[in-house]
């Protein structure tokens, strides 16, 4: 693993004057009588003075959230991925914009937890410890599903439990926060990459599971998801070759362009509204510029019943 930049700075500035935010939250899906409410009046974390980690940082909606969190005045931010060359760029990008020794590029697989694990303990080693962990690094490539399903899954599961391990309050870690990537397909079918669907749906599960007040009392780690409808990235390059057969590789991409692309800026806007105020275990939709909380059915009230059904 190679790490390009790395820091001493232990400053932490005031937070700069910030614009307007152009996020619009959908305050009637704020409320909701069938859970506690998903926010917290006090806000639960401030950016300012953390350390993060990022994987799949180094574009889209990893590196413009990378961007809000040293806007807003981030200590340091760890960025992984697969590629040096983009590592590279986006350290040079975020210093000219941020200043020096504010981020560091480790290369990394998020499928290797040896390189995982290399990101907690240089944080630990250079920061004393990490604040939050953005599981962001995802592919849609259902025509090498196999690797699909290791990145998109393999990769979450590995990052949350290395936060437990390095974070949790069990473990004489501070506590901190988990916010999973999923994608507005892991709530909704996608016709034409049905794999990259069932990873996304796998993603939140994986937020309710380890997000569920059971872990968050012992860790004192929230875990929360983030759903972006289309977003103007890489990802949304080449997803036609990139399916399974053609037709299915057509069809997701009409998916795509169903309505206009967002800004990643818009992500990163929303991942900093979860970070303040999210409960754990919350899952958020981020889609044509509107944030929204996703209310989960109890299964306590799930109460449509067949009539005509007899057990025995
Ligand atoms: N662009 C969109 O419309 C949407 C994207 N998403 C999700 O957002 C996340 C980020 O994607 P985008 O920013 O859109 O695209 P992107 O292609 O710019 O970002 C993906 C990043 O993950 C990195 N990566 C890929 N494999 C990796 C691995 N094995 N280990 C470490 N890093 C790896 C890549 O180098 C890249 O930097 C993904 O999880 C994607 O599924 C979710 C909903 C919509
Ligand atoms: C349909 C998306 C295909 C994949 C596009 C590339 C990246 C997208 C990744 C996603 O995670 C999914 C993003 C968006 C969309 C799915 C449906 C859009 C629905 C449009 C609508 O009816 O509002």
């Amino acid at each position: 693993m190679m790490v390009k930049k790395k820091s001493e700075d232990t400053s932490c500035k005031d937070p700069a004057p910030q614009k307007k935010q152009t996020l619009v939250a959908d305050s009637s899906k704020v409320t909701t009588s069938a859970q506690a409410s998903p926010t917290c009046q006090k806000e639960l974390m401030s950016p300012k003075c953390k350390v993060a980690i990022i994987t799949g940082g180094a574009t889209g909606i990893g590196f413009s959230t990378a961007c809000h969190l040293l806007k807003n005045c981030a200590r340091h931010v760890i960025i992984t991925g697969i590629d040096s060359g983009e590592g590279e760029s986006a350290v040079e990008q975020l210093e000219e914009r941020y200043g020096d020794n504010k981020v560091t590029f480790v290369c990394g697989d998020v499928k290797n937890p040896a390189h995982f694990e290399g990101l907690f303990e240089m944080a630990c080693e250079a920061f004393g410890g990490t604040d939050i962990l953005f599981n962001n690094a995802g592919i849609l490539q259902d025509k090498s599903w196999g690797n699909e399903v290791d990145v998109n899954v393999k990769g979450v599961i590995i990052g949350t439990l290395l936060a437990f391990k390095y974070m949790g309050k069990d473990k004489g870690g501070k506590g901190g926060l988990v916010i999973n990537n999923a994608s507005i397909a892991g709530l909704h079918p996608l016709p034409g990459a049905p794999v990259y669907c069932i990873t996304k749906h796998a993603v939140i599960g994986a937020t309710l599971n380890f997000g569920h007040k059971f872990h968050y009392q012992t860790t004192g780690v929230r875990v929360c998801a983030i759903c972006p409808g289309s977003t103007s990235t890489d990802v949304t390059e080449n997803v036609c070759e990139n399916q399974l057969t053609p037709e299915w590789g057509k069809e997701a991409e009409r998916q795509i362009f169903l309505k206009p692309a967002q800004s990643p800026d818009v992500v990163g806007k929303a991942v900093m509204y979860i970070l303040r105020q999210a409960r754990s275990g919350t899952i958020w939709v981020v889609h044509n510029n509107i944030l929204k909380f996703v209310e989960i059915p109890n299964r306590h009230k799930i109460s449509t019943f067949v009539k005509e059904f007899t057990a025995c």
